[in-house]
């Protein structure tokens, strides 16, 4: 570790797990390669998560140089339920009022990066914000320091993101079902299907167009862009990012606790060879050695992982098809279970969700462990047993699974998941689509039929496994830090420093 250091960052996390969790590591590693002290601003819940996350991982010693700063936020003035600070139990409709509502940060981070800076005498070195916080550019301007954006996305998804929002290309598009992003070639080419309907039917008027193409117009005024992702493994998304936005982009990926990243990959488990991924943050109805105990019992990649990540349900219907797939196929497989679509996201399991007797015939047989809300998804990934990942292809589910090798079968949902599939699918071939959306109709014999092709060590499956091998290998090539011999993030993150540092020292120079 470099020398301790008075410098400080602040960082500004959108209040989502899928957001906090990258932006913890992100904390980690930055203190761990330069010393600089990082202060994490959020609500008072989402602290709350941080700090127990912290605390969970023992084997980290530096985390008392990672300070959490509180930020008020009343979600019930906001016309939310009480206590919602971040959008795990809301609807897709409800996340667009919870949007508008974490504007109100604005002033409250203001005060506390002024405070900062009046005790210490300077501001701090630089914000790191969320991209949808894009107006943490204008607070840094205004406090005389620097603002980085993190996408806590891939390259490729977060140009398109940002591109259609921005531009809604699709809207002159015609006859045509398709169209493609200004500018950028043919494989930037997209089916209307692959939109999110809030996007499909987005006039620039509406409340969603407002919030994204003002916090991406924002967020392209920093000083520069974060990726967590890796320059070997997205070469064409980088370069259409960086000339979409005229800013330096830092490929600073794959954001995972070093642990998991750095593991032997002959040992089976993460778990077994004593190794803590540090996110105790989330209670666990199940516990971790009994997932590990589970996989222990299945036969290497013979096992499908199913989750949908930190917010996204599937419907009633998608839920009776895709257990009827799963029980048809036979094969083993682990699945995070929550209420479906129509159901409050904190109410209890109800047997009815799933086809008669399902949950015990699949007790029964060894096939099936559901577990309840929220599984230790990274423990899970990295077993030996797991062989392939049911997953809406949120970014950091898909750099977990492709860092253990574990191939995806795509099932997007919201935000940029469509465009994630896309690449996985066309460019890297790491993945098949199962199917897209929530209102999709989804057939058993679709679902078994793709599990099969997937789970399957010869043929495509095998060839899918191959290539996300060679990926894994990228990925991990990439945080190598061995004297002179560093990989392409660790040497983005000294550029990331370097050009922080002078651009501190010009301002103190004028
Ligand atoms: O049971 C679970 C479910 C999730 N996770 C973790 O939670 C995170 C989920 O992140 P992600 O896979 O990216 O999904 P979302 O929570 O849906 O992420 C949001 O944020 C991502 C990063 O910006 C975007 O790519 C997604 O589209 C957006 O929905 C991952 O680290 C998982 O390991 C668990 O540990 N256990």
């Amino acid at each position: 570790m470099a020398s301790k250091s008075n410098e400080q960052i602040v960082m500004l996390p959108f209040l989502a797990h899928g957001h906090l969790i990258p932006f913890i590591a992100l904390a980690r590693q930055i203190h761990q390669a330069t010393g600089f002290r990082i202060s994490i601003a959020s609500t008072p819940l989402n602290i709350q998560y941080l700090s127990s996350t912290f605390n969970s991982s023992s084997d980290e010693p530096e985390s008392d140089s990672i300070t959490l700063l509180e930020l008020p936020f009343c979600s019930a003035d906001n016309g939310l339920p009480p206590n919602t600070e971040s959008t795990e139990n809301l609807s897709l409709d409800a996340i667009g009022k919870f949007l508008s509502a974490s504007q109100s940060l604005r002033a409250p981070f203001h005060s506390l990066v002024s405070d900062i800076s009046a005790k210490q005498g300077h501001p701090p070195l630089c914000i790191i914000s969320d991209v949808f916080f894009g107006w943490a550019s204008e607070v840094a301007n205004s406090l005389g320091t620097v603002n980085v954006t993190f996408s806590t996305g891939g390259a490729y998804g977060t140009l398109a993101y940002s591109s259609i929002w921005l531009n809604l290309p699709h809207r002159g598009r015609g006859d045509s079902d398709e169209f493609h992003l200004p500018g950028f070639p043919d494989r930037c080419r997209f089916h209307i299907t692959q939109l999110h309907h809030f996007l499909r039917n987005a006039d620039g008027t509406d409340s969603w167009s407002k919030f994204f193409q003002s916090q991406i117009s924002f967020s392209m005024q920093s000083a520069g862009w974060l990726c967590n992702t890796v320059e070997e493994f997205e070469p064409a998304g980088l370069e259409w990012l960086r000339n979409f936005l005229k800013l330096p982009v830092w490929a600073i990926g794959p954001l995972l606790p070093p642990t998991v990243i750095k593991k032997d990959s002959s040992s089976s488990s993460a778990v077994a060879s004593g190794i803590s991924t540090g996110r105790a943050g989330k209670r666990l109805e199940i516990s971790v050695e009994k997932c590990m105990e589970w996989l222990e019992s299945h036969s290497p990649s013979s096992v499908l992982y199913i989750s949908f990540g930190s917010q996204n349900s599937i419907s009633p219907s998608q839920m009776m098809e895709l257990a009827t797939g799963l029980e048809e196929s036979a094969k083993p497989f682990i699945w995070v279970i929550r209420p479906p679509v129509g159901f409050d996201k904190k109410c209890e399991f109800r047997a009815e969700w799933l086809p008669e007797g399902f949950e015990e015939r699949m007790e029964k047989r060894k096939q099936g462990l559901l577990v309840r809300n929220w599984a230790p998804q990274l423990e899970i990934l990295s077993h030996q047993s797991t062989g392939a990942f049911l997953s809406h292809c949120g970014w950091n589910s898909v750099v977990e699974s492709l860092s253990q090798a574990v191939p995806i079968i795509a099932w997007p949902l919201a935000a940029e998941q469509a465009y994630n599939s896309k690449m996985l699918v066309e460019e890297m071939g790491v993945s098949v689509e199962l199917t897209r959306w929530l209102h999709s109709s989804l057939d058993w014999k679709e679902v078994k039929k793709v599990i099969e092709l997937v789970m399957d060590k010869n043929g495509k499956g095998g060839d899918m496994r191959s290539k996300a091998m060679v990926i894994k290998d990228q990925l991990r090539a990439a945080v190598r830090d061995e004297g002179e011999d560093k990989g392409s993030s660790v040497r983005a993150l000294d550029d990331l420093i370097k050009t922080l540092q002078s651009k501190r020292q010009m301002s103190s120079i004028s």
